[in-house]
């Protein structure tokens, strides 16, 4: 049961959708509406009926195609314009037709605002607010206010700051939300002015904080502190210029550090998949060090972590990643030892001792190459032939031998380039040759592959090659190694990546290659069979 007393209320349909590079379908918006209801929080913003063709279109289909269990839509819009009566004002006629059961207003209260941005007197300005939440209270509807700007109005001209949100209270406004519209306020000053605000209305406040300075949860954290009653964010911080508060850090702290259970401990389980899925609808990803939620999250590199890691999950990690519903991984690299790779070894599904000698030859192997310029953290396909191979103390090869290949790139007289592979492979002693030809050596050599191996590997053919980076190393390394190149393969359902370094790219980009290749084939002797845990994570 989440606590009533603190309500919850996400803008990612509004203020998100103020972020650079942000365009949501209808449909979109829709789908993310029910993913943050799902989650549980209390309120969901879904845009600005009136003014924004498509948020009319969004609150028209909400009314039949959307069925929330936890949340309540909110339409987003200004008070009524100056000089005009309530009634009349187009805007706010288009908040009530967009027949939803809370209407969020934003008003001034910032003397500066009034004056220069409105056009108006501070006095129409109270009167606008007053008017307009009352007209909204009176149609039946729940109001809240968004005091923009009320941190710098704060600061410039107390007195009328607090007289705003002495109006909207006394219209009826079920809570006035304090902005930090510019987000330039730090946390002892957000506590003190809610803290004041409070004090000196008595009235319900809630914290709406943007991320200029990086302390938009802190903001948010210290208006809670402070009293305020109603916090609002977006998914991922998304939103205006440096974004908003991230709803998903706020929840996280509010639940686990703050013992405020605005969402219940199930719920609290679905915030890393909540976040994933809106991400792929909004096609804009967090940063992967996001709390809670990022991918980054739980994920340790380091030796000396890795070794007490495999003590106690808890001495390097502030929470159990299982309650937001993300997972420990581990990286193995050239900053790893025995520990990190018994730990990614026992993610993969083998069953290893870190004290054993193959992990040790492992763990050596792995430094010797990342020396070499190879890289093992996105490349775990790579990482788990080589453990592979020290387990079973003999090289694991494919089934399949590699007797040569070749790649040709030729401009043609009318300008066309074409790129062609042949590659020459042997299955159980019997040559198999097969060409391909692609938009690059690296596309046409996967093409060659498949065209020789698909009859007879089957599972091969749903194999896509995902992504492809190459880096130069010039300098990098004290070898002799010049390009690193990572290769992620899917199969639709998992995504692995490998590694190959040589002097030569396409020689670099064939290893990678053979190793995606070879991985999949080893489904049907794999620990568990088919996926691992972390591909089908990664695939996630
Ligand atoms: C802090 C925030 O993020 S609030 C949310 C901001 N979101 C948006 O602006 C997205 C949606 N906005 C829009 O589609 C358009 O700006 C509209 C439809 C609202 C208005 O469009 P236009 O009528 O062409 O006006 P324009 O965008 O140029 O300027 C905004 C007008 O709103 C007025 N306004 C600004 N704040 C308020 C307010 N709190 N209450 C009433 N009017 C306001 C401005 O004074 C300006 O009036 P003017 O046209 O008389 O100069
Ligand atoms: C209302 C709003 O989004 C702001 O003031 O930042």
């Amino acid at each position: 049961m989440a606590e009533e007393s603190l309500q919850l209320y996400d803008t990612t349909l509004r203020d998100g959708s103020q972020q650079e590079g942000m365009v949501l379908t209808v449909d979109d918006k829709l789908a993310v509406a029910r993913h943050l209801d799902a989650l549980g929080v209390g309120f969901i913003e879904g845009g600005w009926p009136g003014a924004i063709p498509r948020d009319t279109e969004f609150f028209h289909r909400a009314q039949t195609e959307l069925t929330l269990d936890n949340a309540l839509l909110a339409a987003f819009g200004a008070t009524r314009r100056p000089g005009i009566p309530v009634s009349t004002d187009p805007q706010v006629r288009a908040l009530l037709a967009a027949g939803a059961p809370v209407i969020t207003l934003v008003g001034k209260s910032h003397t500066g605002h009034v004056q220069r941005a409105l056009r108006t007197t501070l006095a129409e300005n109270l009167a606008m607010i007053g008017s307009t939440v009352r007209h909204l209270v009176h149609a039946g509807r729940r109001v809240f206010l968004d005091a923009e700007h009320y941190f710098d109005g704060h600061r410039l001209n107390r007195d009328y700051a607090l007289a705003v949100v002495r109006t909207a209270a006394e219209a009826g406004a079920e809570a006035v939300v304090l902005c930090d519209t510019n987000g330039g306020s730090l946390p002892d000053e957000v506590h003190e002015i809610v803290a004041d605000t409070i004090a000196m209305t008595g009235a319900p406040v809630g914290i709406h904080c943007h991320d200029d300075t990086g302390c938009a949860v802190a903001n948010t954290l210290a208006a809670v502190d402070a009293g305020a009653v109603h916090v609002q964010g977006t998914a991922h911080g998304y939103g205006e210029r440096c974004g908003n508060a991230d709803l998903f850090t706020v929840i996280g702290n509010l639940v686990l550090k703050k013992d405020r259970a605005v969402i219940g401990p199930a719920q609290l389980a679905g915030l890393a998949a909540t976040g994933h899925a809106i991400t792929e609808l909004t096609g804009i990803p967090p940063r992967p060090a996001a709390p809670y939620v990022g991918p980054a999250a739980f994920t340790h590199k380091a030796g000396l972590h890795a070794s007490a890691l495999r003590v106690d999950p808890g001495l390097y990690q502030h929470t159990d990643p299982e309650r937001v519903g993300n997972v420990m991984r581990t990286l193995v690299s050239d900053m790893g030892g025995r520990s990190s790779v018994a730990l990614k070894a026992r993610e993969l599904g083998y069953d290893v001792e870190a004290g054993s000698e193959e992990v040790a030859r492992a763990a050596a192997r792995v430094k010797d190459l990342e020396s070499d310029g190879y890289s093992f953290e996105s490349a775990d396909a790579s990482f788990e032939l080589l453990l592979r191979e020290e387990l079973a103390g003999t090289p694991d090869e494919p089934p399949f031998e590699v007797d040569s290949w070749h790649v040709s790139v030729a401009r043609r007289k009318d300008g066309d380039v074409h790129t062609e592979a042949t590659v020459r492979l042997r299955l159980d002693g019997a040559p198999l040759a097969a060409s391909g030809s692609g938009n690059g050596p690296v596309n046409a050599l996967d093409r060659a592959l498949h065209q020789a191996l698909d009859p007879y590997f089957p599972q091969l053919a749903k194999l896509e090659l995902v992504d492809y980076r190459v880096r130069v190393l010039t300098g990098e390394t004290g070898s002799s190694a010049a390009a690193r190149v990572l290769i992620s393969y899917s199969d639709g359902e998992r995504r692995w990546g490998t590694v190959g370094v040589d002097r030569n790219t396409v020689t670099a980009s064939w290893r990678a290659l053979l190793d995606a290749v070879h991985y999949v084939l080893l489904d049907d002797v794999r620990p568990g069979r088919g996926a691992s845990p972390l591909a089908t994570a990664l695939a996630g």
